[in-house]
């Protein structure tokens, strides 16, 4: 039945020798089209708009097929030269299409010819139109051609990089065509009609990169995390893990815990009588080095957790302070109601920005006060929770409160007393008597972090305040990264944070119970202890081989290639 099918179609749009028409799946990256029972009237529609059609339109494709030449269509493990949209569809200037794997090469010979010349001499045309073997790393204005009608699908460029040279470390041909609906259309079902060729999986390249050993899983995950970065701290942060950087630190890492293992073996292997004494002292002196380090490393898990999703910041303050209007002008529209009623911010409002190149979720809260409104108080009580959980807490005065005897609520002094929260001093444009002093402000009336007077109003002390605000956050949570030096703190992962703790404990079972006595100079172990012991260190030293890959994680792979899109 399926052969039938497939000559009837073959007498619309005959197939070169060699060259297939792929399945469904692979023909369109727009709208991927179900396999059709050979009787639906679905087919019968199709042959009629084939008909009409030139082969680079045709649907023929979509439909199941047969190699001419073997009788066997081949599976997707066979086909293992992948291609696929790597730029986000959609209109604009250029468009990359990657194709990857042992039949790229073929790919560029029936689908590149040489770029027709402004000039209309003779030689030029006959050279127009012609396929030819490209230099490796070169780009070449080109013609992408259909592979079997020849039909101009676009003119664009196109470069050939030669394995191991490549981003996946196959022989990969690129496509730099216009990106236009058509033309990607047209480009991606003349690359199905490859019987060698399938449409990629979700992060399929950079899979194959880590299988040929150009990226460990560290790098793969900075790769992903450059592509997603919101901000310049984040950017920054995955530059670091694609350079390389997390992979040296945890490999350095493992390195000491495995010179540490070796140690221990050799106890085993040669008997304690064997080997010199400071041998059980070096193991042992190592193995707390690398649980310091591991220590280090979770400590500053936070940090990572800041520039990877955000640093919390709550404006409070009493009521018609101004703390509707900063959000604003922090998010640059009119996020929050404002008006001069005091107590118009009923509940907490978050909007995310980029502050001085950290993502910050930067909450608004109702005025704190001392009210008999119901609604209020609970507005209130929102307040006071959204200041507590916060990282920082901003409060914002206005500046003619400062020349009250009693500026605030009790219940705002006591707050400001206990958080220490940096000061905003609002309204400065507004008439005072003298126009207050910041810093002296902060000193004098509650030990605050840090002051600024400003006017929002005007704009007045704005800019001094941003800046300064940017510079101590990153103080604060260092989010500065130097990402040259070797030991520049790292920003980790919740994945690679379940490895470390379970690296810790891993150690703290090696140096406490497991080896207990075996390295104290009037040792008691056992060497069935020592055996235990150094079981420890493997379990310790396989916990951060995973966090590279660097032992058998075919289960954790599956979860990060996924987050990739096609293409990449
Ligand atoms: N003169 C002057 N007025 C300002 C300035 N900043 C804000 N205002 C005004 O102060 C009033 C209160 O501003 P909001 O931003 O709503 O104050 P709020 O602190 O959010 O007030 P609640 O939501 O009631 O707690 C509005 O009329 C603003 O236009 C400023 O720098 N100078
Ligand atoms: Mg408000």
């Amino acid at each position: 039945m399926l052969s039938r099918w497939a000559s009837k179609i073959s007498t619309k749009h005959t197939p070169k020798p060699g060259l297939l028409r792929s399945s469904a799946h692979h023909a369109s990256f727009y709208a991927p089209a179900p396999r059709r029972s050979p009787e639906s009237p679905w087919q019968a529609r199709n042959n009629s708009v084939n008909a009409g059609l030139s082969p680079a339109w045709s649907l023929a494709h979509l439909l199941p097929s047969e190699s001419p030449s073997s009788g066997l269509v081949q599976s997707d493990a066979q086909r293992n030269t992948i291609y696929a949209l790597s730029t986000p569809p959609g209109k604009a200037g250029v468009a990359v299409i990657r194709v990857s794997g042992p039949d790229a090469l073929n790919v560029w010979q029936s689908m590149v010819s040489k770029s027709s010349k402004r000039n209309t001499t003779a030689k030029a045309e006959k050279k127009t139109g012609q396929s030819f073997v490209p230099k490796p790393w070169r780009m070449y204005r080109c013609q992408v051609v259909h592979p079997q009608s020849k039909e101009v699908l676009d003119s664009g460029l196109a470069v050939y990089f030669r394995g191991p040279r490549s981003f996946t470390g196959e022989d990969t041909v690129e496509f730099h065509v216009h990106s236009g609906r058509a033309i990607l259309n047209s480009v991606l079902s003349a690359l199905s009609t490859f019987a060698s060729l399938r449409l990629a999986e979700p992060g399929e390249f950079t899979r194959r990169t880590f299988e040929s050993g150009r990226l460990d899983l560290t790098e793969v995950e900075g790769l992903h995390d450059l592509i997603n970065a919101d901000t310049s701290s984040q950017r920054q942060a995955a530059l670091q893990a694609v350079g390389g950087v997390l992979k040296h630190r945890f490999e350095s890492l493992r390195g000491t815990i495995l010179r540490s293992l070796s140690l221990v073996e050799a106890v085993i292997d040669f008997g304690e009588e064997e080997v010199e004494d400071d041998v059980y002292q070096e193991a042992k002196a190592l193995a707390r080095r690398a649980r310091t380090d591991v220590q280090l490393l979770l400590a500053d898990y936070r940090r990572s957790e800041i520039v990877r999703s955000g640093l919390r910041l709550a404006i409070f303050g009493p009521p018609n302070a101004g703390k509707s209007t900063l959000l604003n002008f922090l998010a640059k529209r009119e996020a929050a109601i404002v008006t001069n009623i005091p107590g118009t911010t009923r509940d907490v409002l978050e909007v995310t920005l980029d502050l001085g190149g950290l993502p910050v979720i930067v909450s608004d809260t109702a005025g704190i006060r001392s009210t008999d409104d119901v609604v209020e108080k609970i507005g209130i009580e929102r307040a006071i929770e959204a200041v507590e959980k916060a990282d920082v807490k901003l409060c914002v005065l206005d500046v003619a409160e400062l020349d009250k005897a009693h500026p605030a609520s009790e219940e705002l002094i006591t707050i400001m007393r206990r958080i220490k929260p940096f000061l905003l001093v609002n309204k400065i444009d507004s008439e005072v008597s003298s126009p207050p002093q910041a810093t002296f402000l902060a000193d004098q009336k509650h030990g605050v972090a840090g002051a600024w007077a400003v006017s929002l109003r005007t704009g007045m002390g704005i800019e001094t305040f941003m800046n300064e605000l940017g510079m101590k956050l990153h103080e604060t949570y260092a989010t500065h990264l130097e990402l040259q030096r070797d030991d520049a703190p790292l920003v980790i992962n919740a994945r690679h944070r379940e490895h470390l703790t379970a690296a810790l404990q891993f150690l703290d079972a090696f140096l406490g119970q497991g080896a207990k006595g075996v390295f104290e100079e009037e040792s008691t172990g056992s060497p069935e202890d020592i055996v235990l012991a150094a079981e420890e260190l493997r379990y310790a030293a396989q916990a951060i081989g995973a966090i590279t890959g660097r032992i058998d994680v075919e289960d954790i792979l599956d979860t990060i290639f996924r987050e990739f899109c096609i293409g990449k």
